[in-house]
């Protein structure tokens, strides 16, 4: 089905600011031939009786509510077939012992073919319409992986791994050079800009150190020139956990986000993953470069050794959206990702040590609330990549899930329930796949949902 050029008829629920949910009830929103929203008309809109009165128009039943899709801003594609595995070890055990070992079998296209293609079908069926993938350091399974994203009608940002340390990438997952690994990044560039039927550039390429340990300064230098002249977006993880963040102030003597700068890799279009460790200093920086994190509240959990400071980093107006880390967070959901960015900032909040009082046990101001979790995962997600997406205005692509509320196998019971504010918390907290009824990318609906 396809709604480019036509309207559709509901309630939309979005969150344009933090801390706000807007109710859309009973609107049309208008797209066009290209995918993009034209018009949204509430009932009191001068046009609205006539512009309903259109045949064309999809006209929701009740009980359904319309979200803007997800934008996930940290997903490891390859180590899907090891999500909710291996969460025993820390960061830089997990790597070497289970994580490296998986991604190169990715060398085999065969290997990488049904996990990616299964990746993308799930994760548009749980509503993530935009992914910002890590593939893995092989230049032609990267290219799968952005083929697959094309073919299934997903928005998709996905780069090549760059890790070229010997000193820490085990010779048989490594590239072979800086230079060889900038030449893998230049053809994925190439690949999915010149790619036939990416004509709309729905995926794009990002350049992808995988972080700083894993890579020389020969290539974090290249990588950084290559960023200013393809003008792509850049990702990587920064100041995850005590090891990493010890691992560069020894390395250089200040911090990642001071050293990704110097090798010209803070740009508009960059987003780091974790960056728990963040200076005042730090995030500083990133606001004067518009870079920004993605928080992975429920990854942080297993590897950080520490909440990453989100109410901080918002009141700075760092631009912060929300990933699920797969497989560094044991769900592909980004509803568990707004849950868990609310939970663990309540924990932060208040202090887990129940021995000490509770005057000095937490960070008071700590606490992000529901709609400001829902906003940065979909509206905060499209700022971070600099892209028209996570609302429902003119001008934004129509990216959208609808949420049945009557699905039987669901798991959202209403009982009744109508007042949009509290719909909104049990969809929000009570959402499983079994409620999403449609996914629509750029005005056309994606695969089956279930
Ligand atoms: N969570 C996480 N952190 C990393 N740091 C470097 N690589 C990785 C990875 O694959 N996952």
């Amino acid at each position: 089905m396809i709604l480019r050029g036509r309207a559709i008829l509901g309630t939309f629920l979005h969150a344009p600011q933090q801390g706000t949910l807007e109710v859309l009830a009973d609107t049309l929103i208008e797209i066009d031939a290209t995918g993009t929203i034209t018009a949204v008309l509430q009932p009191t809109d001068a046009g609205y009786a006539e512009a309903t009165d259109r045949t064309d128009v999809l006209r929701l039943p009740r009980g359904r509510y319309v979200l803007p899709g997800f934008v996930d801003l940290h997903i490891h594609a390859p180590q899907y077939p090891q999500l909710g595995q291996a969460l025993d070890e820390p960061l830089e055990v997990w790597l070497q012992k289970y994580t490296f070992p998986l991604e190169a079998r990715y060398a085999d296209l065969d290997f990488a073919r049904p996990r990616y293609t299964a990746l993308v079908e799930d994760l548009l069926a749980n509503g993530t319409t935009t992914a910002l993938y890590f593939a893995t350091q092989h230049t032609e399974a990267t290219n799968l992986l952005a083929d697959i994203c094309i073919d299934k009608g997903q928005r998709a940002l996905v780069g090549k791994v760059v890790m070229d340390d010997p000193a820490a990438c085990p010779d048989f997952y490594r590239d072979a050079s800086p230079e060889a690994a900038v030449a893998g990044t230049r053809a994925v560039i190439d690949h999915i800009r010149t790619h036939p039927a990416n004509t709309d550039a729905r995926v794009l390429p990002v350049i992808t150190p995988r972080f700083i340990p894993s890579c020389t300064d020969e290539a974090l230098t290249a990588l950084g020139q290559l960023a200013a002249e393809c003008d792509c977006h850049v990702q990587t993880h920064c100041s995850e956990s005590d090891w990493a963040h010890g691992h560069v102030l020894n390395r250089y003597g200040h911090t990642d986000a001071q050293a990704l700068d110097s090798f010209g890799l803070l740009t508009r279009k960059s987003v780091l993953a974790h960056s728990n460790f963040l200076t005042d200093a730090d995030m500083d920086r990133l606001v004067v470069r518009q870079s920004a994190v993605a928080h992975c509240a429920l990854s942080n959990i297993y590897f950080a050794n520490a909440v990453f400071p989100l109410r901080r980093a918002l009141e700075k107006h760092l631009h912060v959206g929300l990933g699920t880390d797969i497989s560094g967070g044991p769900s592909a959901s980004m509803f568990e990702a707004c849950r868990t960015t609310v939970q663990v900032s309540r924990l932060l909040q208040d202090g887990v040590d129940p021995t000490l009082p509770a005057a000095n046990r937490g960070t008071p101001g700590s606490a992000i609330d529901l709609k400001t979790a829902f906003h940065l995962a979909t509206a905060g997600g499209g700022i971070a990549l600099d892209l028209p997406i996570g609302l429902f205005a003119p001008g934004y692509r129509f990216d959208a899930l609808v949420i049945d509320t009557t699905a039987a196998s669901g798991s959202i019971r209403l009982f009744g329930e109508t007042q949009p504010g509290a719909v909104f918390e049990k969809i929000l907290y009570g959402a499983s796949r079994a409620n999403i009824e449609q996914v629509w990318v750029d005005g056309r609906l994606t695969g089956q949902t279930h």
